[in-house]
């Protein structure tokens, strides 16, 4: 595969709701995403850095600066980049985990489609089709969170993730129990804005029968998360800890969570991704797709990721339409609760040309 130049392309998608956690709110993505462009096809990766440092240590701008300055000439300098090489030229450089991830997927996809071979079966997918979560945002008050979940239940997503933070986790929680019932499948996510201190409190959370906590402390404090593991019943789940194999290996035999909740940007890329995938089945962890409010490009990449035997708890891969009320591909429409797996070469999608101009702040094209 001889790649000839890399398209770094900036889109601003309004949300089509604001969706609050508990390090912000967001209502607008402003989104980068990488075209790698080969002799014979194009391909595509999603970066899912936010505008600001908030949910980790990388940032749109950053990513853009990144790409160009070092990642992209660190592969313009290397022979015979496929997918699989990607990460080793890479690995000298060090974090950036989001900017590599997206590098590492437009090479994967245009190497893909050259190939004509789906994604889904690269990476080891056995399922045609997924069943979807939706996770909801902090809200003003019980009675909008309690119309929104009710909302989603309708709509068919087979499980619900909670935003909580400090003064907004265990009457929310309660509520959309008694409101829907013990048999819902729920889970919170804390994003890290809890302390050990707040253990008790946590421990409340026990008694609804929830899937998971996720993320309740810093994203450093393994032994921190090992300790509130041994007081709650609830299983603790970790999202922005889990950087790569190598800490989701320590964070098991810590005992600092057992279940992982996979992200391919927050990992380096889906090659990353299928490594946990497998040291977590080994260890019988169980693991399921977390989201970054990806468009249809991202989305489908983590629809792929998601049909892997291990993804034994329903992701973050949402509709289209719960963020976008126009997506930049051929919407991802629920099914009975589920997303079909794309079954077209690389990532299965393109994005369609007049939403991809429509949307478009700023494009460069860096050439090899
Ligand atoms: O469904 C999605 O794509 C979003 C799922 C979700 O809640 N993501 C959270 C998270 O911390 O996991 C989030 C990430 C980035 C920005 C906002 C929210």
């Amino acid at each position: 595969m001889k790649l000839t130049g890399f398209e770094l392309r900036r889109i601003g998608l309004p949300l089509a709701a604001p969706f609050r956690t508990s390090f912000g709110t967001q209502t607008h993505r402003d989104i980068l995403l990488v075209r790698a462009v080969t002799g014979d096809a194009e391909g595509w990766g999603e970066c899912v850095t936010l505008p600001d440092p908030l949910y980790s240590e990388e940032y749109v701008d950053g990513a853009v600066d990144v790409l160009t300055r070092f990642l992209i000439p660190a592969l313009a300098g290397a022979d015979d980049v496929d997918g699989a090489r990607v990460a080793t030229v890479l690995a000298p450089f060090k974090g950036h985990r989001m900017a590599k991830a997206a590098l590492e997927m437009a090479v994967l996809d245009a190497e893909l489609k050259e190939l004509g071979r789906p994604l889904a079966r690269e990476l080891g997918a056995v399922h045609p089709r997924v069943p979807c979560g939706v996770s909801v945002g902090i809200m003003d008050s019980v009675p909008q969170l309690l119309d929104a979940v009710g909302g989603y239940l309708e709509q068919g997503y087979v499980r619900v993730k909670l935003k909580i933070e400090p003064g907004w986790d265990v009457a929310p929680v309660r509520a959309v129990r008694n409101r829907f019932g013990g048999e819902v499948l729920l889970q919170v996510d804390a994003n890290t804005a809890y302390t050990l201190a707040d253990a008790r409190h946590l421990a409340q959370l026990d008694a609804f029968d929830l899937l998971l906590i996720e993320q309740p402390l810093e994203e450093d404090d393994i032994l921190g998360h090992a300790q509130l593991a041994r007081q709650l019943s609830t299983p603790v789940c970790l999202d922005e800890s889990i950087t790569s194999a190598r800490t989701a290996a320590a964070a098991i035999s810590l005992g600092a969570c057992s279940v992982i909740n996979i992200k391919p940007g927050r990992v380096g890329g889906y090659l990353e991704a299928r490594r946990i995938h497998d040291l977590c089945v080994a260890h019988g962890v169980a693991v399921w797709c977390g989201g970054m409010l990806e468009t249809g490009i991202g989305r489908a990449a983590n629809v792929a990721l998601a049909a892997l035997p291990g993804f034994t708890l329903p992701g973050d891969t949402s509709a289209s339409d719960r963020y976008y009320r126009t997506d930049i591909t051929s919407p991802f429409v629920l099914d009975d609760g589920y997303l079909d797996v794309p079954a077209g070469a690389g990532i299965g999608v393109e994005p369609l040309a007049e939403e991809l101009d429509a949307t478009t702040t700023w494009t460069q094209w860096i050439p090899l």
